[in-house]
């Protein structure tokens, strides 16, 4: 086995929560090395690595680590909850710490242990402006004005949530696609599918802006709870069944937490010829 790594390489860890797969590249102590030719070559599934997003971990003033998002098409994103719970993780064993800061594109975010091996993240309040969603148009954000009626929330990133009766029969590919490019949003949305178990229970299916379907994403889970709390159909709190596993989810007045379980599968070394060729 080659025990010398040529100098040019990259270092990457990978990791998921509840199927949510991601690249995670440590960038503290030097400037950050993520670029959208990157992010699409390492996205690819058959000749790079393959994630949901790629996560790169950057210095920060005033808080413990600062993240950047980017999906698999190259493209960034303002948030992703499931590498941010994920990376705290990583951080907080790094330090022995139980709690971690973070800054993010949308500003500072708290991430902490919880006793039972659970990875919880306040994710912030919503965001129910829409022009910061953003939304191209003012329109009633509880109602969209498109065929489903979905409700739009803001996580840092868009978001379209539809209600339906049986979120498992729904075809996610073909909706998804088509919403996530629709004129209403100038961004692109991510978009979920969710169905009523019970007032403190979701089902909920996602369609990932950039990336596809995936088995969890958890600003998604955030904004399908906000979205069900505002329609009257569950409480602040609640769990939420995605394709990957359980979330726990909590719309505090400090805003929206989400918890659940983080791994970290194992650490790779990008050749150096891999990486000249995706500048
Ligand atoms: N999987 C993520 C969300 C990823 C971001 C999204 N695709 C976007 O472009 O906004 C999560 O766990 O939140």
């Amino acid at each position: 086995m080659l025990e010398t790594r040529p100098p040019g390489g990259l270092a990457f860890m990978k990791m998921h929560g509840l199927g949510n797969d991601f690249v995670v590249i440590d960038s503290r102590g030097r400037g950050a090395v993520v670029t959208p030719a990157l992010a699409r070559a390492l996205g690819d599934r058959n000749r790079g690595v393959g994630f949901d997003q790629l996560a790169e971990i950057r210095d920060a003033v005033g808080a413990d680590f600062a993240l950047d998002f980017w999906n698999s098409d190259g493209t960034q994103a303002g948030a992703c909850g499931n590498a941010t719970r994920c990376v705290s993780d990583f951080v907080m064993r790094e330090t022995g710490r139980q709690a971690v800061t973070l800054v993010t594109a949308r500003g500072g975010l708290a991430a902490v242990r919880r006793g039972d091996g659970l990875v919880s993240v306040n994710m912030g309040p919503p965001v129910l402006d829409w022009r910061e969603v953003p939304l191209a148009r003012e329109v009633d954000l509880l109602h969209l004005p498109l065929a489903g009626d979905p409700v739009a929330v803001g996580m840092g990133n868009p978001h379209a949530v539809f209600f339906v009766p049986d979120a498992d029969a729904v075809d996610v590919a073909g909706w998804g696609a088509r919403v996530e490019h629709d004129p209403l949003f100038p961004a692109r949305t991510n978009v979920e599918f969710a169905s009523v178990v019970g007032p403190d229970h979701l089902r909920m299916r996602v369609w990932e802006r950039g990336t596809g379907i995936t088995l969890a994403c958890g600003s998604g889970a955030c904004a399908t709870a906000v979205a069900a709390h505002q329609r009257r159909l569950t409480g602040r709190r609640m769990v939420m069944d995605v394709d990957g596993g359980r979330l726990e989810l909590d719309w505090r007045d400090d805003g929206v937490w989400m918890t659940g379980p983080v791994a970290h599968v194992f650490d790779g070394w990008l050749s150096p010829d891999f990486v000249a060729a995706a500048r």
